[in-house]
């Protein structure tokens, strides 16, 4: 069963000339998310760019959140991945959803309009609520951590 979510089209080129993001295989985690510029765009090396993808989304249940991530290919293959490393969307955001680009590769990449760039999953989200203590129940783990058990 898959679950509802809200999309408006802000970019008439998505429904028309390319496809509204959609699950590749029936196994498929994340949808990927096109280039919607104006025209093909260059990335130098070390540049970031904020791509917008023609679609604002509604998650709405406060249970459920967005996020975007890389490809893996470009990610690998050509150092392309996410300014912020992984996009957040907010289960009550209704802007539009863009991808911030980064080149951290040291050759140029070009991206041509509807390339897809990255890749939007839906996660559960469980929002807590602090309950102030003094101490905590003891674990084995304690205050350890950042590789306090080595690596072998
Ligand atoms: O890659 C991203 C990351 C975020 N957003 C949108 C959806 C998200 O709900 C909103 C705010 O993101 P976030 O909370 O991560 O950024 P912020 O810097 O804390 O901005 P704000 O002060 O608006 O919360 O921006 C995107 O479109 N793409
Ligand atoms: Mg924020």
């Amino acid at each position: 069963m898959k679950t509802p979510i809200e999309l408006k089209i802000l970019d008439s080129r998505i429904g028309s000339e390319f496809p509204l993001p959609a699950y590749a295989t029936p196994g498929s985690a994340g949808m990927d998310l096109r280039a919607m510029t104006e025209t093909t765009l260059t990335i130098v090396p070390g540049e970031t760019v904020l791509i917008p993808t023609g679609i604002s989304i509604y998650v709405a249940d406060p249970s459920l959140a967005a996020v975007i991530l890389p490809r893996s290919g470009l990610g690998h293959k050509h150092g392309i991945v996410l300014g912020n490393l992984v996009g957040l969307i907010d289960s009550d955001y209704q802007g539009p959803l863009m991808v911030s680009c980064w080149n951290r590769s040291s050759e140029p990449f070009t991206i041509e309009v509807g390339d897809r760039l990255a890749q939007l999953v839906f996660v559960p989200v469980v929002q807590a609520e602090f309950r102030l203590v003094d101490e905590f129940a003891n674990t084995d783990r304690g205050e350890g951590g950042f590789g306090h058990s080595g690596t072998k």
